[in-house]
């Protein structure tokens, strides 16, 4: 029986993640659940799943669900201080962190010094502070594992060889929903249209991340410090179907690739079970229905996101949290609809811009960086407005 915090519970990876674990009930068991403000959803998973701790962003949300649960319910916490708790409760064996966004750091670092292993979903956990994370990971001696379809693909054709053996990884990106527009119709596309993405389910943040490809951006930060290797050994192919989930290049030219049809239980599964394998209700993969699976260069200049996240990779230190502390900010206001598309990408190269990276030696460094490019990012978006 392994022991699960799942951080996130409310949102698509931990819905997908708590399904896997009811198919499962012999296997896994809730320990905790993290929400943001779907209480009603977290209401659902606390009967179903029966957690003992529990947390939601708001004090005030914690205190009505207490006073709701009764003392019989769950320990109710709230803010960075709940997330803590349900990273690093002593029942815990490991924690699933699908929460959005770099306030899946702190309680990730948390379950990590509470020597937790770890099924990582929340990639800007290491965009913001990769070194960190994966020296406290050596430290601890801990597991992480990735949750990310990518990360896993790479993860499982990397099993059985050595780094040294590898020329390069060679990420998957769907292209998204503006993959076939022409650059000049991006001012004029609609939220609808960026959240319409063609193969996968998500959250919303996540989708535009997609549309934007900021999220291959994200993606490659987070396979350099997943994997240990530098950015010139890691590069982005354009494949539309998302079948391959991604590819590892050896040194005699054998390319290792993982397929699947796109849906998260794969990956979240296999972080959950590893090494063993779990089976799932999935469709199989029909591989003679496939009549074409194609890969191209992605067009840096339509999708300067991509280039953005290289930019901050190679400029190190604080640059990638900053690269995501404006990201998070200019997404957050198209999804408000307050900004056009192309104001994402031009207010994150703005404040990437004004930044002179700081090393990062502590978590701090790290946090201060991420508070510093959101003030940025936001003072960018009031004089757009
Ligand atoms: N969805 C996918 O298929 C994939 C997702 N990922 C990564 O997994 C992570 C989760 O993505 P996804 O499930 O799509 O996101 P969702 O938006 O669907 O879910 C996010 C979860 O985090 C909670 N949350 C949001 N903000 C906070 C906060 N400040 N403090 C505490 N909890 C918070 C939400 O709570 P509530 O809803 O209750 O407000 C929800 O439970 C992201 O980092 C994403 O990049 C990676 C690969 C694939
Ligand atoms: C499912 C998953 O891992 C997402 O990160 C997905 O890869 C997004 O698709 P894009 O390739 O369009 O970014
Ligand atoms: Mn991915």
């Amino acid at each position: 029986m392994k022991r699960l915090g799942v951080l996130g519970s409310t949102g698509s990876i931990g819905v997908s993640t708590l399904e896997i674990v009811a198919a499962h009930p012999d296997q896994y068991q809730v320990v905790s659940l993290s929400a943001g403000n779907n209480l009603k959803r977290l209401k659902e998973q606390i009967q179903r799943f029966r957690p003992q701790v529990v947390s939601v962003v708001c004090p005030d949300a914690a205190r009505l669900l207490r006073d709701e649960l009764g003392p019989d319910g769950p320990q109710v916490t709230s803010g960075v201080e709940g997330l803590i708790a349900c990273a690093s409760h002593e029942q815990i064996d490991m924690v699933v962190t699908a929460v959005v966004g770099s306030a899946g750091l702190v309680p990730t670092m948390a379950a990590i010094e509470a020597g937790k292993d770890i099924a990582l979903a929340n990639k800007e956990t290491l965009v913001v502070a990769g070194s960190l994370v994966m020296e406290a990971v050596a430290r601890k001696g801990v597991n992480l594992y990735p949750v990310d379809s990518e990360h896993s693909a790479i993860f499982q054709s990397l099993e059985g060889h050595q780094k040294s053996d590898v020329r390069r990884l060679i990420l998957t990106a769907s292209g998204g929903p503006f993959r076939d527009r022409p650059m000049a119709d991006l001012n004029q596309v609609t939220l609808a249209d960026a959240l319409a993405h063609p193969n996968w389910d998500m959250g919303r943040k996540i989708t535009i991340d997609s549309a934007t490809m900021m999220n291959k951006g994200l993606e490659v930060i987070e396979a350099r410090w997943l994997f240990d290797l530098p950015a010139e050994q890691i590069a982005v192919h354009i494949h539309p179907q998302s079948i391959v989930h991604s590819m590892v290049e050896y040194v005699d030219g054998a390319v290792m690739a993982q397929l699947g049809i796109p849906d998260m239980k794969t990956p979240i599964a296999y972080a959950l079970s590893y090494p063993d394998r779990l089976a799932l209700d999935l469709p199989a993969l029909d591989l003679c229905a496939l009549k074409n699976l194609s890969f191209a260069e992605p067009d840096l200049d339509k999708f300067p996101c991509l280039a953005l996240a290289f930019q901050a990779l190679a400029a190190g230190g604080t640059a990638p949290a900053v690269l995501n502390a404006a990201n998070e900010i200019a997404v957050d206001a198209f999804l408000r609809e307050q900004i056009g598309f192309l104001d994402i990408a031009d207010t994150i190269g703005r404040v990437l811009d004004s930044h002179v990276p700081n090393a990062l030696e502590h978590i701090d460094d790290a946090l201060r960086a991420d508070i510093w490019g959101r003030q940025q990012a936001r003072l960018i978006l009031a004089q757009k407005s």
